[in-house]
């Protein structure tokens, strides 16, 4: 089987989760059964609690009312019986009185006192004679029917006989007036309180055993007439009284003084209005906790019940879940072995066809079907595997070739990128170890290669040039503009063309004058070369540096045109200064004078003196010429002892005789030589070229040198003649 494996966390099974969702349901219903018992239960048994309380605190109220309206009454008729009104004598009254008393035990004392507050007569004898003028129930009695408060025992406390509780009386008082309506004195009844002790004791028998109910009885100053032990006789502040005392009536729960929470019945008994009533609240209360008993207890026992409940349909729906699982189990149980099952081990489960429940029918079925389904896939996919993985190992075996085919490559790839880059260390070396500066340029003119040679030919570091244009370094103002035009040229011209007109263009030495980084002008004799390449085009260069044979070549064309004895200009540097001399004569419509000067007799100093005197006296007669005639004009040496001097800018052929004769006496002066002193002279011989003469040199050289001859002929044959 080849379903996924489950992958999410291990799930309860289905019976587990009937048998939780049904203890659950029942949880939760008993939990709600248990809120609306404590929401409803217990308001109604509060209310119940409640109401019998008030109603104990009418029943309460009710009695105190019978009893006081018993003793008014009881005074009221007592005032009107004939013997007490005569009242003829104490004993009279007193058995009276004492009658009345033995009907109601609770009659403490009954007496009647005269107007003047004296006891006339009373039960017992007790305070007879005695004044009671300032009691209240004397002063409230005297015109009306009066219910004196609860007061503890003032006169009689002490002629009483002993009793448990200290006495207290509550008093009926009333008029007594004689058959003629006088007013005769006031007839009082002492109730003593235990009756309502008793009262207390009869209503709450019942309820004391079943609710532990308290009884207070509270005066209108909030003291505790009657109540638990203890309580009597001490002041209570309390919700409930603060209703009682306000004439309401009903029930509450609030907290006593002791802390404690209560429910409290209250009401009011008789009528602040009549004076023949006492007005008294009446409190009936009962722990709040003991009243809603009765229902805590029915909350206990439904959750109790509600836990077996859910306990029993637990179990049962456990019971049931199982049996309808069991079909569902056995599907999985085999789904799951397939699952967990290894391809080569034991044979898989199949599905059996389950007839259970409709459900488990359709499941059983469908999974069967599904299962057969995926063996058929199985097997196609084990086939289609079958397949794949022969080819596989096909372009497996494939890739191995090519990779070793392709390892093969990278290897020769490896080495010939090692001659490569050996071949260029060497090429490196060779252009950083020549003689001449090698420079590469890319078509756009920037600098893409320099070797050492160029550092220190042009004085540019290799890291500072390369990438930057050439010509705005190097190049004169000149030669930059055509170099930038050839470059545009060869840009512009397309593929196989640019290599022809290239090479055309650049294989070929040429001699340029470049500037160095110092903005010295430098001859270099360039070799250009163009190599194209697939990275781009570069243009090379390599200069050679020929400052020192052009430096030369400059010495010895000097020397070409010098006289080596006399540092004169020679013959041909005389030639091509007189061509020029009589070209400027035409130009400047001025004439030029050529001097042919010769010593006379010099061949004589060279005999006498030797040679190297004859040497020093041609010097020696070449710097006077020199030194007679203007810097512009020019003096050379044309051979042996012959000078020409090439006068110019002459304004006429006198202007030449005056520096003819202004030359001679300077040459005719002794020559000073080493060994001995030599005086001789010069003959002159002066052709003139006038401007538009023909410029013919030879035949003004000619001329002067005929008129030397001349002039030393004559000067010979005049020292002939001396
Ligand atoms: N010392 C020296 N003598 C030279 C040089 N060139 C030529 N001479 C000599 O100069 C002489 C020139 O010859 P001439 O002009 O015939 O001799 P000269 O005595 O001056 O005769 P006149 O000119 O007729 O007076 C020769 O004796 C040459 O040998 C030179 O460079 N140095």
């Amino acid at each position: 089987m080849t379903l996924p494996p489950i992958t999410s966390p291990v799930r309860p099974r289905l019976t587990t989760l009937v048998t939780v969702g049904v203890s659950a349901t029942v949880l939760l219903t008993v939990l709600c059964l248990l809120i609306l018992v404590d929401h409803f239960a217990l308001a109604y048994a509060r209310a119940e609690a409640e109401q019998r309380l008030q109603q104990l605190s009418w029943q309460m109220r009710d009695a105190l009312n019978n009893v006081v309206r018993k003793a008014t009454g009881d005074v009221q008729l007592l005032a009107e019986l004939e013997d007490v009104r005569a009242a003829r004598t104490p004993a009279d009254v007193r058995q009276v009185l004492e009658n009345l008393q033995k009907t109601f035990p609770d009659y403490a004392w009954i007496g009647l006192a005269n107007p003047d507050g004296t006891v006339y007569a009373a039960t017992q004898g007790l305070l007879e004679n005695v004044n009671v003028g300032e009691r209240d129930w004397f002063k409230g009695g005297q015109d009306k029917i009066y219910a004196g408060d609860f007061h503890p025992a003032t006169l009689l406390g002490n002629k009483l006989p002993a009793s448990a509780d200290p006495w207290r009386f509550v008093d009926a008082a009333g008029p007594v007036r004689d058959a003629q309506g006088n007013y005769r004195g006031v007839l009082c009844v002492h109730m003593s309180w235990g009756w309502a002790r008793r009262l207390v004791q009869n209503i709450l028998a019942p309820a004391d055993r079943q609710y532990s109910a308290d009884i207070f009885v509270v005066r209108g100053d909030g003291t505790i007439m009657l109540g638990p032990r203890g309580m009597e006789e001490q002041k209570l502040a309390a919700d409930s009284l603060k209703l009682a005392q306000s004439g309401a009536s009903g029930a509450l729960s609030e907290t006593w003084p002791d802390g404690k929470r209560y429910l409290t019945g209250y009401a009011r008994s008789g009528n602040p209005e009549d004076a023949s009533t006492l007005t008294w609240s009446i409190l009936v209360r009962q722990p709040e906790e003991l009243a809603l008993s009765g229902v805590r207890s029915l909350e206990h026992q439904i959750l109790a019940l509600g836990a077996v409940l859910g306990l029993v349909l637990a179990a049962g729906a456990a019971v049931v879940a199982r049996r309808f699982t069991a079909p569902l189990n056995l599907l999985s149980g085999i789904i799951e072995r397939r699952l967990a099952a290894t391809s080569g081990g034991p044979a898989l489960p199949l599905v059996p066809q389950l007839d259970a429940y409709h459900e488990v029918q359709v499941l059983s079925r469908a999974l069967a079907e599904m299962l057969r389904d995926e063996q058929r896939h199985l097997d196609n996919l084990r086939s289609l595997n079958e397949k794949l993985e022969t080819t596989v190992a096909e372009r497996t075996r494939e890739i191995a070739r090519k990779a070793l085919l392709l390892e093969r490559a990278l290897a020769q790839e490896q080495s010939t990128q090692q001659l490569l880059q050996e071949r260029a260390a060497e090429l490196r070396a060779i252009l950083d170890n020549a003689h001449d500066a090698f420079i590469a340029l890319d078509p756009g003119g920037v600098v893409r290669d320099w070797n050492l040679q160029a550092e220190r030919l042009l004085g540019w570091k290799r890291a500072e040039v390369i990438g930057q244009p050439l010509a705005a370094m190097m190049l004169p103002p000149l030669l930059r503009r055509a170099y930038e035009r050839d470059m545009r040229q060869l840009a512009e011209t397309q593929g196989g063309a640019v290599a022809a007109a290239a090479a055309a263009a650049l294989s070929r030495r040429v001699e340029l004058t470049l500037y160095n980084r110092d903005g010295r002008e430098l001859p270099v004799e360039a070799s250009l070369a163009y190599v194209p390449g697939s990275g781009g085009h570069l243009f090379i260069a390599f200069l050679h540096d020929i400052s020192q044979r052009k430096a030369l070549f400059a010495s010895m064309e000097a020397m070409a045109l010098r006289d080596t004895l006399t540092g004169l200009p020679n013959r041909r540097a005389l030639m091509q200064a007189l061509a020029e001399a009589l070209r400027r004569a035409d130009r400047s419509r001025q004439c030029c004078a050529v001097f042919f000067l010769d010593l006379d007799r010099f061949k004589q100093v060279n005999d006498r003196y030797g040679h190297e005197e004859g040497d020093e006296l041609l010097r020696q007669f070449a710097a006077r010429v020199r030194d007679a005639v203007r810097q512009t004009d020019t003096v050379g040496r044309l051979a042996g002892d012959e000078f020409i001097v090439i006068l110019e800018m002459l304004q006429n052929d006198a202007a030449a005789q005056e520096a003819a004769d202004k030359l001679q006496p300077v040459l005719a002066r002794p020559f000073v030589l080493k060994t001995a002193t030599v005086q001789l002279s010069a003959s002159i011989g002066i052709a003139i070229h006038h401007p538009d003469d023909p410029q013919d040199i030879e035949s003004l050289l000619s001329r002067a040198d005929r008129a030397m001859y001349r002039h030393k002929q004559q000067g010979l044959q005049q020292r002939a003649r001396r």
